[in-house]
């Protein structure tokens, strides 16, 4: 929401429903005052990506103008609404410069330089994050969404929990998270955790990154952790459930090809090559200059191969940009005197007139700039030695629109989980890198062709719009699900279909069938009950149905596989291999289940349309036919009843449903049993309801949760209904029929 009154209420105070604070706005100031204050694009690739997000979702962007000891009054730029943190010239030092850029960005890199650690820069940390989080309160509405980015904030979740309790807060970390034995060094390893651990959801790149911070949730503070989920104790004594996962960041591919596809920016290109010498092979790396980039073991192997004759510079030239960055800091200044140095050498012992070997740009150069570059390279060098997503990779393979060019890409970046097609390397091996580089100045059309058209369906697939949902979504429960089954998906199920054993552990009502008025009547899809019996005859594979109803309920009417394992009952009653059911109630609890029986039968039977099903220890009340508010009502009116004479019973609701149970259990305990009893490597569970949430509560990094409809859910992926399930269980006995 945004005000647009008198000029002076335009930015007022808790008027927003989406905050977005990150360390940068998207403009830097560059100089002039009032009307003429000027402001330039910001460097880096939070910016790139949250740009479009922002312009979007009419929401408040507060950040840092770039420029020290200046105020500036929130202002509108290019439809968003920014709201600037001041910064002192000595918290720049201290806070950015210092805990930012020379302690914690080494630190989450690998220690690939050292970190230092200064305790006044600590302090200026926590001073500048209570800064930033009180902006964010302030602008933010009741209820609203704040989605703090970044290493640079990460005790703003925990201060933003506790001035304010009814904010939705996410957490997105754009760099590596290090493995305990490394973030272990840092002196306020607990302060940082807990700081995090105030958001609903942490976001990370990587899989990997995700699972470090978890383990170093657990060594810290011994907090029980269920896959992606971490219990983590609330100030009101209640456990709070916060998602820890990975959100592979992208970028906005279509406005890339877009802008790569303009005559003008075309035309550049060419110009670029033809003052280039029109080299047979342009090369190509474009990089902050920072010392996580690997730029220097790219020049490297570079100079090796003109060295040895493997090159020539008639044949092959770098262009390197290298945006200047962090300026201040020693660790990037001696980078760069040694990055000048290596090139001055390498040109001086190898460019001829007219074929210079390495074109070094110490700039930073608009998109259109670096469209027209990245369609006048051949080959793309992305050799970081590590590095959160790595962008330019996606965007170079958005702007190559003719399928043509190859992608050189370092396995220590996030994009290389997802582009595989790339010729990977490991950029500490520099013979293996000159190897590789030469194998890309030499790949036939064919299979350039072949490999950049697999990349740019990857890029389009996961562009940033569906980062941001997917992330927006994982918080609020609420956005749009594509039809059929998304790419991503189809991914991760690609992926589990190779694990030797898997447990396919399936919802019933709502998931594999749609939902009905007469409970008796539910059946699960032709297509997924073929799925089902397809998968159920090999014995690597065991499908399982997870359901509410009792088990003979589920029996009836979903007529499972012999070999299927069942669970009913919320996880009461288990039906294994070879097994009966047992679940032997106890003395007291055969006559507290007698009772709840008479007290739910009565309550309903005074509304017409009510209808209860008798379970193994429990009893549910079913209102779906009295329509929202009859079915609300009679509810309630059971619950106080049950309540007045068997109090503390265990509850449940469900959709139009809510049920007592004199045994508890839920359906993550049964998942848990499940998957030990199938001796599983991996897990597929599949759910629509809220009862299904104890089950994606348990499922761990390698497994996939997926939620059938609307709702918060801490499952990664979504479908619309029992149709689209049915596909996705086709496509899992296929990729596993495959595998084998
Ligand atoms: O703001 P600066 O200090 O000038 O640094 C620029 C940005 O660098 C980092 O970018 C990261 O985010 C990218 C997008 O997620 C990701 O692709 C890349 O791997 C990361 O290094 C930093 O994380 C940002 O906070 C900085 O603004
Ligand atoms: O001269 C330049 C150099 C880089 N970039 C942009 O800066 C971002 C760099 O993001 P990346 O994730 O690759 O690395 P980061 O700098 O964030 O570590 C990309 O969007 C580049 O297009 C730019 O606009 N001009």
């Amino acid at each position: 929401m945004k005000p647009d009154s008198q000029p002076d209420d335009l930015f007022p105070d808790g008027a927003y429903d989406m905050v977005v604070v990150s360390n940068r706005l998207p403009v830097d100031y560059v100089g002039g005052e009032g009307a003429d204050t000027q402001w330039k694009g910001s460097p880096g690739g939070l910016v790139t990506a949250l740009e479009p997000v922002m312009r979007e979702n009419d929401g408040a962007w507060v950040g840092w103008a770039g420029v020290a000891d200046r105020e500036f009054d929130p202002f509108e730029h290019d439809g968003i609404s920014i709201i600037p943190v001041p910064l002192s010239a000595d918290e720049v030092e201290e806070y950015y410069e210092g805990f930012s850029n020379d302690t914690l960005w080494p630190l989450y890199h690998d220690v690939i330089a050292p970190p230092r650690f200064h305790r006044e820069w600590w302090d200026a940390y926590v001073r500048v994050n209570r800064r930033f989080a009180e902006a964010a309160a302030r602008a933010a509405a009741e209820g609203a969404v704040v989605w703090v980015q970044d290493y640079q904030l990460q005790l703003v979740p925990r201060m933003l929990r506790e001035s304010r309790p009814d904010l939705v807060i996410g957490f997105f970390n754009h760099i590596p998270f290090p493995a305990y034995g490394i973030y272990s060094q840092l002196p306020w390893r607990r302060q940082v955790v807990d700081g995090l651990l105030g958001a609903d959801v942490i976001g990370f790149q990587r899989a990997a990154d995700a699972g470090n911070f978890t383990r170093a949730v657990r060594r810290l503070y011994g907090y029980r952790t269920r896959g992606s989920v971490l219990e983590v104790p609330g100030l009101d004594g209640e456990t709070r459930h916060v998602v820890a996962r990975h959100f592979p960041i992208s970028i906005d591919a279509a406005a890339f090809e877009r802008m790569a596809r303009r005559p003008e920016v075309q035309e550049r290109a060419r110009e670029i090559r033809k003052s280039l010498g029109d080299p047979d092979v342009v090369m190509l790396g474009v990089d902050r200059l920072d010392y996580t980039k690997g730029i220097r073991h790219r020049i490297k192997a570079f100079g090796e191969l003109l060295r040895d004759g493997r090159l020539t510079v008639e044949e092959a030239t770098l262009v390197q940009v290298a945006s200047p960055s962090r300026e201040r800091v020693d660790t990037y200044r001696q980078l760069r005197d040694e990055i000048e140095l290596l090139v001055g050498r390498l040109n001086g012992d190898h460019s001829t007139l007219g074929h210079p070997a390495i074109s070094y740009l110490h700039h930073g150069y608009p998109r259109e700039e670096m469209a027209a570059l990245y369609l006048a390279a051949d080959v793309m060098l992305v050799t970081a030695l590590r590095d959160g997503m790595n962008l330019v990779a996606k965007e170079y393979v958005a702007c190559r629109f003719d399928d043509d060019g190859v992608l050189l890409l370092s396995e220590f970046t996030g994009a290389s989980d997802e582009l595989r097609q790339a010729i990977l390397v490991n950029p500490h091996d520099i013979e293996g890198l000159k190897d590789a580089m030469v194998e890309a100045t030499q790949m036939p059309k064919r299979e350039r062709a072949r490999r950049m058209r697999a990349l740019r369906k990857r890029v389009k697939d996961n562009d940033v719009a569906n980062w941001s949902a997917t992330f927006l979504e994982t918080l609020t429960g609420v956005g749009k699900i594509q039809p059929g089954v998304p790419d991503a998906l189809r991914s991760a199920v690609a992926r589990i279909a190779e694990v030797e054993r898997l447990l396919v552990a399936l919802d019933f009502d709502g998931t594999l069938a749609p939902l009905v008025d007469r409970p008796e009547d539910a059946r699960a899809t032709e297509r997924a009950r073929a799925a089902i019996e397809r998968m159920s005859q090999h014995e690597d594979t065991r499908v399982a149905l997870v359901s509410g109803r009792a088990l003979d309920s589920l029996k009836d009417v979903a007529s499972p596989p012999v070999a299927a394992l069942l669970s009913g009952s919320h996880g009461v009653e288990l039906q294994l291999d070879a097994s009966g059911v047992t679940i032997d109630l106890r003395e007291n609890e055969l006559t507290r289940l007698e009772q709840l029986i008479d007290i739910v039968e009565n309550a309903a039977s005074a509304a017409d349309g009510a209808w209860v099903e008798r379970k193994p220890a429990g009893i549910a009340l079913h209102t779906r036919k009295l329509g929202a508010t009859a079915g609300a009502a009679l509810q309630r009116e059971a619950r106080e009843r049950v309540e007045q004479v068997l109090p503390g019973l265990a509850t449940r609701t469900g959709k139009n449903v809510l049920e007592f149970a004199v045994r508890a259990s839920d359906k993550g305990e049964a998942v848990t049993r499940l998957r030990q009893h199938a001796g599983a490597d991996a897990v597929l569970y599949v759910g629509d309801d809220v009862t299904d949430e104890d089950a994606f509560a348990t499922l761990e990094i390698d497994d996939v949760g997926v939620k059938v409809g609307q709702g918060k859910s801490l499952a990664a992926y979504r479908l619309r209904g029992p149709d689209d399930v049915a596909e996705l269980l086709e496509v899992l006995a296929d990729a596993r029929d495959a595998a084998r």
